[in-house]
C-alpha cells in the first residue's frame, strides 16, 4: 500500500508522516509531498526510524512524483487559523490550494482514497468533488472530508468526566467540520448516561475544542498533535478496509443520499473500493435533532461557497 501525505511539512504532516511510518503495515510506501524545500529531509530524517516502511520526499510546485500509484492520499496542505479567525476565514487561500493539489490527484492517482484535512473542511471537500468530477474521476466513495478529530476529542472529553477510559468510549460525531455544523451524538454512547446540562456543555465544548487549541497557541497555528494522530487513525482506517479488513467503520464526511445536505459526516463502513455502505445515523435525542435542524442552512452555505468555487 502507498499512502501520499500532501502538506507533510507542515504540524499536521510531519506529525502524521510520523504516525504513519510506525504503524502502516510491512512493505508499505509512505510518499511525502509539501511546497516547502524542507521536505525531502523529513523524509530522510523519517527514513531512519527502523520499520518496514519506505519513505521518499517531494518539493516544490509539483506534486504529481509524490502521487504515482498512491492508494491513499491525505491532504494537509494549506494554511491554519489564528485567533479571533473562524475556519472559513482560510477559504481565500485555501480554496485555490485545495483545487490545485486535487487536480493533480485527478491526473495521476485517479482511483485513490482521498482524504481532505485542509479546512474549511465542509467547503474543501465539495471544491475536491467538483474538481475530480470536471477532470470526470469523481468516486463519490472514494472522497472523504476527515472529520475523526471531533471523535477522538469528543472521546477524550466524555472518558474524563465519566471517569472510563478513552479507549472504551465512542462518540459518533456527525454533520460536518465548524462551529454548530459539528454535532456528537452522546445519547448513543454506550456504557454513560448525560445530564441535560452535561449534554449542552460537552455539546459546546467538542464544537469549540478546535478554537480552544488555537487560542492556546496564541497565534502559533491550530491543532497539529491531536489533527496527526487523528488523520493516521482515519488513513490506517482506509488501509485496513483496502487490505479486506471486515467491519471497518469510521465517521467522515462525504457525499451521501442529500437528506441533510450534500456533504454530511456519517459511520461509514468501509472496504476495498472506499465507502461500502452509508450508515444512517440512528435514533436522535430531541436536543440533537434540533441541533442537526439548526446547523442546515450554514452547511449547505459552505457548500455551496465551494461548489460554485469551480464552476
Ligand atoms: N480537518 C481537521 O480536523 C483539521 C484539524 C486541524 C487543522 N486542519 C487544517 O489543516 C491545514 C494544515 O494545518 P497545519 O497546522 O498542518 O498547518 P501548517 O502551516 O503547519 O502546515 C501546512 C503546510 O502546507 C504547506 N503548503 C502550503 N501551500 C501548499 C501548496 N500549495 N502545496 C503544498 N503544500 C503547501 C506548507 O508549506 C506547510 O508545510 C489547515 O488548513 C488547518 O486549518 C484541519
Ligand atoms: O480549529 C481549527 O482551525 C483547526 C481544526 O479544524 C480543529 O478542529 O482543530
Amino acid at each position: 500500500m502507498k499512502v501520499a501525505v500532501l502538506g507533510a511539512a507542515g504540524g499536521i504532516g510531519q506529525a502524521l508522516a510520523l504516525l504513519l511510518k510506525t504503524q502502516l503495515p510491512a512493505g508499505s510506501a509512505l510518499s511525502l509531498y509539501d511546497i516547502a524545500p524542507v521536505t525531502p529531509g523529513v523524509a530522510v530524517d523519517l527514513s531512519h526510524i527502523p520499520t518496514a516502511v519506505t519513505v521518499e520526499g517531494f518539493s516544490g510546485e509539483d506534486a504529481t512524483p509524490a502521487l504515482h500509484g498512491a492508494d491513499v492520499v491525505l491532504i494537509s496542505a494549506g494554511v491554519a487559523r489564528k485567533p479571533g479567525m473562524d475556519r472559513a476565514d482560510l477559504f481565500n487561500v485555501n480554496a485555490g490550494i485545495v483545487r490545485n493539489l486535487i487536480e493533480q490527484v485527478a491526473s495521476t492517482a485517479p482511483k485513490a482514497l482521498i482524504g481532505v484535512i485542509t479546512n474549511p473542511v465542509n467547503t474543501t471537500v465539495a471544491i475536491a468533488a467538483e474538481v475530480l468530477k470536471k477532470a470526470g474521476v469523481y468516486d463519490k466513495n472514494r472522497l472523504f472530508g476527515v472529520s475523526t478529530l471531533d471523535i477522538i476529542r469528543a472521546n477524550t472529553f466524555v472518558a474524563a468526566l465519566k471517569g472510563k477510559q478513552p479507549n472504551e468510549i465512542e462518540v459518533p460525531v456527525v454533520g460536518g467540520h465548524s462551529g454548530v455544523t459539528i454535532l456528537p451524538l452522546l445519547s448513543q454512547v454506550k456504557g454513560v448516561s448525560f445530564s441535560e446540562q452535561e449534554v449542552a456543555d460537552l455539546t459546546k465544548r467538542i464544537q469549540n475544542a478546535g478554537t480552544e487549541v488555537v487560542e492556546a497557541k496564541a497565534g502559533g497555528g491550530s491543532a497539529t498533535l491531536s489533527m496527526g494522530q487523528a488523520a493516521a487513525r482515519f488513513g490506517l482506517s482506509l488501509i485496513r478496509a483496502l487490505q479486506g479488513e471486515a467491519n471497518v467503520v469510521e465517521c467522515a464526511y462525504v457525499e451521501g443520499d442529500g437528506e441533510y445536505a450534500r456533504f454530511f459526516s456519517q459511520p461509514l463502513l468501509l472496504g476495498k473500493n472506499g465507502i461500502v455502505e452509508r450508515r444512517p445515523l440512528g435514533t436522535l435525542s430531541a436536543f440533537e435533532q434540533q441541533a442537526l435542524n439548526g446547523m442546515l442552512e450554514t452547511l449547505k452555505k459552505d457548500i455551496s461557497q465551494g461548489e460554485e468555487f469551480v464552476k
